[in-house]
């Protein structure tokens, strides 16, 4: 017989054959493998729903629900090569921003649910027996795998919350994806929350707004609702799930992405929850260890875009010429293959020799995007104003507006850097030089975060 720490309750769906179930009280870690008993079968199991194969008794061993307030926060990110590219199956080059968004999350006891995301000027609330009547109507139920959302689903949701059929304005979004993610998520024991989402990232800028804030809220409702540990030891300030808890937070951002992107890669979310740097190709995720440190200036041209509209214009441009756009996609993936070979190879031997080659991929890379339909007459300013200064840029992200990020070599004269940062802002640019590969998704206790977002929170 096993006792965890914690209680655990044990929800018993049955195959219908009867049941000789030995009831549980569980006295282990969470993280050692859990022997369950059922009927005479005995396995050993290291998750937390099972199948006995023999009686098909199914056991949902659910933790407590959390009833603390505690924070997570999640890095936005650039992608060097491979955006739209990757929707389609070719390798993305991404590593992790140091600028992130932040998640506060406050259970409580009102019978509501109010969110607050100062970001985009939204704070609503929903009673939570509301919430569980729209519940009874959905089938957000999972069999123990994060579920696509459903187009009927969704657009039962948006009658729910009063938004437009077609909409995809950012209120919107940002709503459709908390509905889903709490509601499929949480399930049957939908609890009342208070959760504050507030971001250092410009959002819909491509640099990754939408999966950091989809990675915060899947980590803050699994932990919340008991289905990953609580990785926080009494007296540190932060804390990091294992590798198996960040999957299920990564599963779980990627269907938020798909409610505010409609046919993301997944390569953002990735990003958010790993963090560092990684190679994203068909869902396979490679952490690239050996990633030199790169200088890159970041410039956010202002142009609002939305990156779900983006992507579905890419993706009508290949149906209308495939044998055109393939080879470009195509192209893409070289190029992108080819920067990791070079990346790797100055961590070998670091020197100036490699620059002109990661120079010229982003040149090269650049054309291919204006080819595919995202570029924009603000990121061409910005290349040509970078290119002026004998600097070479391109757009990250879903472009069409947005960011874009220019490499900076070693040898680069400061001056010469602050003279492009001029000319940039003089185009009502905003730039800055940023440090690449934070960390993925981080739990915090409230009190740890730093005074400014703390100060924001305080103020909702
Ligand atoms: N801090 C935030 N608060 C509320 N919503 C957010 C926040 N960050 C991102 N979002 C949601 O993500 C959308 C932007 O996603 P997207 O168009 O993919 O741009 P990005 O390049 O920033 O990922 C916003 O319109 C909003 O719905
Ligand atoms: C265009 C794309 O490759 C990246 C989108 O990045 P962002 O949402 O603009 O930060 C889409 C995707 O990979 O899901
Ligand atoms: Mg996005």
């Amino acid at each position: 017989m096993y006792r965890i720490g914690l209680s655990v309750n044990l929800e018993l769906r049955s195959g219908g054959s009867p049941l000789a179930l030995l009831f549980l009280t569980l006295n282990v870690p969470f993280k050692e493998l859990l022997t369950y008993e059922c009927c005479e079968h005995r396995y050993l199991v290291a998750d937390w729903s099972l199948e006995c194969p023999a009686c098909a008794l199914r056991l949902i061993c659910r933790r407590k629900m959390m009833v603390k307030e505690f924070a997570v926060s999640a890095p936005g990110k650039v992608i060097l090569h491979g955006e739209h590219a990757v929707v389609h199956g070719k390798a993305a080059l991404a590593v992790s921003l140091n600028l992130r968004t932040f998640l506060r999350i406050r259970p409580n006891k009102s019978g509501k649910v109010l969110i607050h995301l100062p970001n985009i000027g939204t704070r609503l609330s929903w009673d939570v027996v509301q919430l569980q009547a729209l519940l009874s109507t959905l089938q957000v139920y999972k069999n123990d795998e994060p579920i696509s959302p459903h187009p009927e689903e969704m657009e039962k949701l948006k009658e729910f919350a009063g938004i437009e059929k077609h909409s995809a304005d950012t209120e919107s979004l940002a709503v459709l994806t908390f509905l889903y993610l709490y509601l499929s998520i949480c399930e049957r024991d939908l609890p009342s929350l208070d959760i504050a989402v507030w971001s250092e990232l410009p959002t819909g800028a491509g640099l990754g707004s939408s999966a950091a804030y989809s990675v915060c809220m899947a980590a803050a409702l699994l932990t919340t609702s008991g289905q990953i540990s609580c990785p926080l030891e009494y007296g540190t300030d932060t804390g990091r799930w294992t590798v198996d808890e960040l999957n299920i937070i990564n599963k779980w951002a990627f269907q938020g992405e798909k409610v505010i992107h409609g046919n993301p890669s997944g390569v953002d979310n990735a990003v958010g929850a790993w963090g560092g740097a990684l190679r994203y190709r068909a869902g396979k995720i490679t952490t690239l260890n050996r990633v030199p440190t790169l200088k890159i200036l970041l410039t956010n041209t202002k142009v609002p875009r939305s990156t779900k509209i983006l992507v579905a214009g890419v993706k009508n441009k290949i149906l209308k010429f495939p044998a055109i756009m393939n080879p470009v996609l195509d192209s893409i993936d070289a190029i992108a293959s080819l920067c990791e070979h070079v990346l790797d190879a100055m961590v070998e031997t670091p020197s100036l020799e490699e620059y002109p080659v990661l120079e010229e991929l982003f040149d090269i890379n650049q054309h291919h995007l204006n080819v595919i339909g995202v570029g924009h007459p603000s990121l061409d300013r910005l290349c040509h104003v970078t290119a002026s200064h004998g600097l070479h840029s391109k757009l990250t992200g879903a472009g069409g507006g947005g960011c874009g990020i220019t490499l900076l070599r070693p040898d680069t004269d400061s001056s010469v850097v602050e003279a492009a940062k001029q000319d940039l802002k003089l185009c009502g640019f905003e730039c800055w030089e940023t440090n690449i590969g934070g960390p993925g998704v981080l739990l915090h206790s409230s009190s740890s975060l730093k005074a400014e977002v703390q100060q924001v929170f305080e103020g909702l």
